[in-house]
């Protein structure tokens, strides 16, 4: 195929508002088509009673035309009753037919709002890691809210009112030519007259109109950030200053904003002044018509509210399309997550895990780096081997890589080389759902959603009875201090709820990982230190929860080191030292070092 015989590029349409609307950028919009053509019922309805009602309200100018006519004309009564009945009959179905499409397109609009959203929040969440490494939250979240209810305006009305008015633009041109050609052609010869001025006007409106919206959002963006830190700002004794500046942000964008409204009573004193002149020259030329004999008073003024008719839709179109731009913007933004695979998945042909579970632990000579390619390795070739029912802690300076290995156990990142096996199987070749309900993870920071104390402990297993919750909660130690909640277990916690202390948020997350009742136990010890009596009631908790079980730690707590089976001694991603703790310090070199400054160790000796 040549060049030439390539499609060629649409040209920009432009619109009276000043904006330049290139076909091309609505094309995202298509992408929402088959969210609609899920419901072929509401659609076929919306187009049905389009078609209808816009029809019905082409008929009304005509039946006008007739009383004039027929009626005034003629001086018959009876033709205006007749055509009286009529209007009225048509004026039902426009009526009924009008509600039903806004019914339909409504309804339409907040399923297929209500299904995009569902379908981006549940691909959100199957997608890995490194999507939420390179992404922000906040970001997505404004995509999921912002994106989404932009086009539930779309798809709602502007979709709606663009249609509609296409259709009346082709109904009412159609019939300004069929009553009176003439007229018709004058019409558009005439129109670039009032266009061309309101365009060239209107765009210079819209880029004011731009420069006031950056001044607002200039505006809370430094209200926020300055209320957001409010102690800052009284400690530093900044008010006076930040409120100086403040004034002056928005005294500039009051300027901005009357500049804007000038423009703009401008533009409407022109649109007013220039619609009735082509008004008036249009009536004119009209009554000459009608003084000729080449068209009847009933058609001119038939033909008077065509013109009215399709100049009104123009506008709406001029307007619609230019708001279905930013909504198209809005489409492929969400469509670009959708389109957005997972790069972990379930592999192709799973192996189950054997059962009852061994809970055993191996890493073979797995690296493993963050950045593409292996980059930067953040493991090196690293071995070990946790026996079932054992414990394990790894210790390493900030950075040498104990998360990650916690991370990859769970497959949030596959390995780069070598590979992880639970009970002696590739973790690549088991589903991932199996994979992890092997696994209890209790995070440093442990996540407390919105919601009651028992739906926090229920989180893993959500249909655990009540009776198990307790159970959970008694051995986390958590259930006398939720006994006093003055809600117990339906108590709200988390955010707008009942704050919790740094090592209750600990205890509860510990009686989740309690309910899951994993075979492998995940733990990232709080580096925050707790005061004496929390501390040990965390330490008490935790003991429960590693009875019987396989534990992997990132281990703070001397506690802790001291009961492991094996201490793996990370730097750099790599495993320098191995052994128990009194063999390592006996040792002396780096974990001795490591274990004074980072375990208290002179704390404890001299105490
Ligand atoms: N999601 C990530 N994307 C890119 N790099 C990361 C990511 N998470 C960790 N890293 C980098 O990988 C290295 C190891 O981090 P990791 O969190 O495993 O260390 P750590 O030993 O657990 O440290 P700490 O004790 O401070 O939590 C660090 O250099 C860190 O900057």
């Amino acid at each position: 195929m040549t060049d030439q015989a390539a499609p060629a590029e649409a040209a920009p349409v432009k619109l009276e508002t000043g904006s330049t609307i290139n076909p091309k950028r609505l094309q995202p919009l298509r992408k929402l088509v088959p969210f609609m053509l899920r419901y072929p019922w509401r659609l076929s309805g919306t187009l049905l009673f389009l078609l209808v009602s816009t029809i019905a309200s082409l008929a009304i100018p005509a039946m006008l035309g007739g009383v004039i006519d027929q009626g005034f004309v003629a001086q018959n009564l009876d033709s205006i009753t007749r055509y009286g009945w009529l209007i009225i009959g048509i004026a039902a179905i426009m009526g009924a037919a009008s509600g039903a499409r806004f019914y339909f397109i409504s309804s339409l609009g907040e399923r297929v709002l209500a299904d995009l959203r569902q379908s981006v929040f549940a691909h959100l969440l199957r997608l890995d890691a490194r999507f939420f490494d390179t992404h922000r939250v906040g970001e997505l979240t404004s995509r999921l809210n912002g994106d989404v209810a932009m086009i539930r305006g779309a798809v709602g009305s502007s979709f709606s009112l663009a249609l509609r008015s296409m259709v009346t633009i082709i109904g009412a041109l159609t019939m300004m030519l069929l009553t009176s050609p003439v007229l018709t052609i004058a019409v558009v010869v005439a129109a670039p007259a009032i266009l061309v001025p309101v365009v060239t006007f209107a765009r210079r409106l819209r880029g004011m109109s731009r420069k006031t919206q950056d001044a607002l959002a200039d505006l809370s963006a430094m209200a926020t950030e300055m209320l957001g830190a409010t102690r800052t700002v009284k400690s530093f004794t900044q008010e006076k200053v930040q409120s100086e500046l403040y004034d002056r942000h928005s005294e500039e964008s009051y300027r901005a904003e009357t500049r804007r409204l000038f423009a703009r009573a401008a533009l409407v004193a022109m649109v007013i002044f220039l619609g009735t002149a082509a008004l008036v020259g249009l009536v004119w030329w009209g009554a000459r018509s009608v003084f000729e004999g080449s068209v009847t008073a009933g058609q001119l003024a038939q033909f008077l509210v065509y013109a009215l008719m399709a100049s009104g839709a123009l506008t709406n179109v001029s307007e619609v399309l230019g708001s279905l731009q930013s909504v198209a913007g809005a489409t492929e933004r969400l469509s670009e997550i959708l389109a957005t695979e997972p790069a972990i998945t379930d592999p192709a042909e799973a192996k189950a895990l054997p059962v009852p579970p061994l809970g055993t632990v191996a890493f073979e000579n797995v690296s493993f780096s963050y950045a593409p390619g292996g980059m930067d390795p953040v493991l090196s070739e690293l071995s070990f081997a946790v026996g079932a029912g054992e414990t394990v802690a790894l210790v390493g300076a900030s950075g040498s890589g104990k998360s990650t290995i916690l991370s990859l156990l769970q497959r949030f990142y596959d390995v780069n080389a070598g590979s992880i096996r639970v009970d002696g199987i590739d973790i690549r070749d088991v589903r991932l759902a199996e994979l992890r309900r092997r696994f209890a993870y209790v995070e440093q920071e442990p996540t407390i959603f919105a919601g009651t104390v028992a739906e926090n402990i229920r989180f893993g297993r959500p249909e655990a009875t009540d009776a198990e919750v307790e159970a959970a909660a008694r051995a986390a130690l958590v259930h006398d201090f939720v006994a006093d909640l003055p809600l117990g277990y339906r108590t709200v916690v988390g955010e707008r709820g009942v704050t919790l202390s740094g090592g209750q948020k600990q205890r509860l997350a510990i009686a989740r990982a309690i309910l899951k009742d994993a075979p492998i136990l995940l733990l990232d010890e709080a580096t925050s230190a707790l005061d004496a009596q929390s501390e040990r009631l965390v330490q008490m908790a935790l003991e429960h929860l590693m009875q019987g079980r396989t534990t992997l730690v990132i281990a703070h707590r001397l506690a802790t080191i001291r009961d492991a089976d094996a201490i793996l001694v990370l730097d750099n991603g790599r495993i320098i030292d191995q052994g128990t703790h009194d063999q390592l310090v006996s040792k002396g070199g780096r974990y001795a070092e490591l274990a004074r400054l980072q375990f208290r160790l002179d704390d404890v000796a001299a105490r």
